[in-house]
């Protein structure tokens, strides 16, 4: 395989480039004789930043330009954040990489408060995401809960501008871009389940190079790749993107899956939750049946009103 050159579909963002030059690096190490480019493109996800991502509707926004480019030769792999990637790929593509889960959970960040109970009533806290939102409402009824979008460093630049009282980002991202110290406490799956996917990265890439997908498989940490994978079941039984309020997140213990799952409104006036456990082998069984339980048991509504608003 001398002299191979893998070319990453990579975003712009300081995190995406982050993930793509881990990826790189990794497979350098392991093969010596193979050189790895970065292909930096910019998505639609990248250009309507100011748009609230629940109205901009749509799955893959952050990923169709990149697996276009491994579909026109472009580039060989794309490397993802496991959160943003759909359970459906193009034909031809697929995700046959996850790379071993980073922390998994949520962050709370501020520069005055040490944590989320710390708040006073009427606080501002600054969140994208509508599961996040969900779970901090239900908890905390007299916070405002504000949209914050862009990548992590205009968050958090907003946060310094007073624009919040506290923000929640994921606690992968920051430690990526070793702003782990901006960390003022992380929420743990009990106060915040993490969605599904959260803090693992995977790797997509056209189907058919044989010697490709021997030369990523080395990457593949079968522990996250079986979490992953049942949380991933569980969002695909409900089909949902990540601009719904759903969390999902599986532990493992020996030969064991935990997976525990969130469907709430987006004003955490509702929330249901729901678990699950058995053989990790499983786990995508499990995960669509632990789909099936939220469904019956009210999930169907809350999704519907959400996709319908
Ligand atoms: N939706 C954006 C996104 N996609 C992945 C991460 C963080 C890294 C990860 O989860 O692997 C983030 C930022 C955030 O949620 O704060």
């Amino acid at each position: 395989m001398a002299n191979r050159i893998i070319r990453i579909a990579t975003r712009k963002s300081l995190l995406a480039l982050w993930q793509a030059n881990h990826v790189k690096d990794r497979l350098e190490q392991l093969h010596p004789d193979v050189t790895v480019e970065l292909v930096p493109m910019t998505t639609k996800g990248d250009v309507l930043l100011d748009t609230p991502l629940s109205k901009i509707g749509g799955k893959g926004l952050f990923i169709k330009e990149l697996e276009q480019a491994m579909l026109d030769g472009r580039a060989d792999i794309a490397v993802h954040s496991m959160k943003d990637v759909p359970v459906e790929f193009p034909e031809g593509l697929g995700l046959t990489v996850i790379c071993e889960r980073e922390d998994p959970r949520d962050a709370f960040v501020s520069n005055q408060y040490p944590g989320l109970e710390a708040l006073p009533a009427g606080a501002v806290v600054g969140t994208a995401s509508l599961r996040r939102e969900c779970q901090i409402r239900a908890r905390r009824p007299d916070l405002v809960v504000k949209t914050l979008r862009g990548n992590v460093q205009t968050r958090l630049r907003k946060l310094d501008e007073g624009e919040y009282d506290a923000i929640i980002l994921a606690a992968a991202g920051l430690k990526r871009l070793e702003l782990e110290d901006r960390i003022t406490g992380l929420l743990s799956p009990e106060e915040s389940l993490p969605a599904n996917g959260q803090g693992a990265v995977g790797i997509e890439c056209r189907l058919d190079d044989a010697e490709l997908l021997a030369l990523l498989a080395p990457l593949d940490h079968a522990p996250t790749r079986l979490r992953v994978l049942a949380e991933r079941a569980m969002n695909q039984g409900l089909q949902g993107g990540c601009q719904v309020p759903i969390g999902a997140y599986a532990e493992l213990e020996d030969d064991k899956l935990w997976l525990r799952g969130l469907v709430g409104k987006p004003d955490g006036s509702q929330m249901i939750f729901d678990e699950i456990t058995g053989l990790a082998s499983q786990g995508e069984a499990l995960g669509a049946e632990l789909a099936k339980r939220l469904l019956a048991r009210g999930a169907d509504k809350i999704l519907d009103e959400v996709y319908h608003s």
